[in-house]
């Protein structure tokens, strides 16, 4: 079945707990800062990976020390749905691990 378009308040809600995450032109977003290229670029893949297992894929920009991250769903229409939040909350963990700010 298709993913159901979250609304305004829905999408407020969940990202009372993505600190860092924010919503704009139908997308989430994120920028995370890394010590340096390597390790943006390191996990630019570990996202990737995860990316191909959950067949959700979010826009991903490596700039030297920098990665971005957005993300809404095509198949909606560039919405964003929970299939959105839900990358976005694994997303999160990974680059703790990763240690981006
Ligand atoms: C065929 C494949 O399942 C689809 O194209 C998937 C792949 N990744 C996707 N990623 C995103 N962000 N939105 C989608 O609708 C989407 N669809």
């Amino acid at each position: 079945m298709a993913p159901r378009p979250l609304n305004e308040t829905q999408i407020g809600e969940v990202l009372g707990g993505l600190p860092g995450w924010s919503f704009g032109e139908d997308r989430l977003v994120r920028q995370y800062r890394l010590d340096g290229h390597l390790e943006a670029v390191a996990l630019l893949v570990h996202i990737a990976t995860l990316q191909e297992r959950l067949d959700h894929h979010a826009d991903l920009t490596v700039t030297y020390d920098s990665l971005g991250v957005s993300v809404n769903t095509h198949s909606v229409g560039g919405k964003v749905t929970e299939l959105d939040t839900q990358l976005a909350t694994r997303i999160e963990e990974i680059a703790a691990g990763h240690g981006a700010r």
